[in-house]
């Protein structure tokens, strides 16, 4: 995609994968304004996938977009992304009990809220783990705003190599073989 970013609208509406420079990749919905998809394809929380998660979406300067939330887990997250550039850079701050217990967090985190809260509260919070890293954008894709067909399934190998290969989404970004 060659598109060139300017307005926060712009990039309301958009889907890409990224590979941090740690080999973490990850896939992430700009679902509307206050609200994110993701799925986890490598690292240290691979499976993990969310829908519906309130975050903060603002532009910073022509093409340059910032995200933060916070989620149930106790993670925080604040990426940056530069589209035109096709970088991120993303800091991940994850509470002790992530890094020790991440399994925990492995699954459709929207089906078990009740699971996090509950290992959050037993958990140890502190030394928090930062990871502040680079990506490089591999995938950038107009799938329009409120797109649910965008993250509906967990993640597998070789989905990201589907979506970028163009067999995974039809042209009205409706997912294939659904
Ligand atoms: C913990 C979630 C998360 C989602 C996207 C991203 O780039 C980093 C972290």
């Amino acid at each position: 995609m060659t598109k060139q970013f300017k307005t926060l609208d712009d990039f309301l509406g958009t889907h890409f994968i990224y590979t941090y420079d740690n080999g973490w990749e990850y896939e992430w919905y700009a679902k509307n304004d206050h609200t994110v998809d993701y799925r986890i394809h490598g690292g240290m929380v691979a499976g993990r996938w969310v829908t519906d998660q309130e975050a903060n979406i603002v532009m910073l300067t022509e093409g340059i977009y910032k995200v933060a939330w916070t989620e149930p887990t106790g993670t925080d997250v604040a990426l940056d992304f530069l589209p035109n550039e096709n970088k991120v850079n993303g800091t991940i701050f994850f509470p002790k009990w992530v890094q020790e217990h991440p399994e925990i967090t492995v699954t459709y985190q929207n089906e078990h809220i009740d699971v996090m809260e509950a290992a959050r509260e037993k958990y140890a919070t502190y030394p928090k783990m930062v990871v502040p890293e680079f990506a490089t954008i591999t995938y950038i894709g107009d799938a329009g705003q409120n797109n649910e067909d965008v993250i509906d399934e967990a993640p597998y190998a070789g989905l990201p190599d589907e979506i970028r290969a163009g067999k995974y989404f039809d042209s009205n970004y409706k997912r294939v073989n659904k």
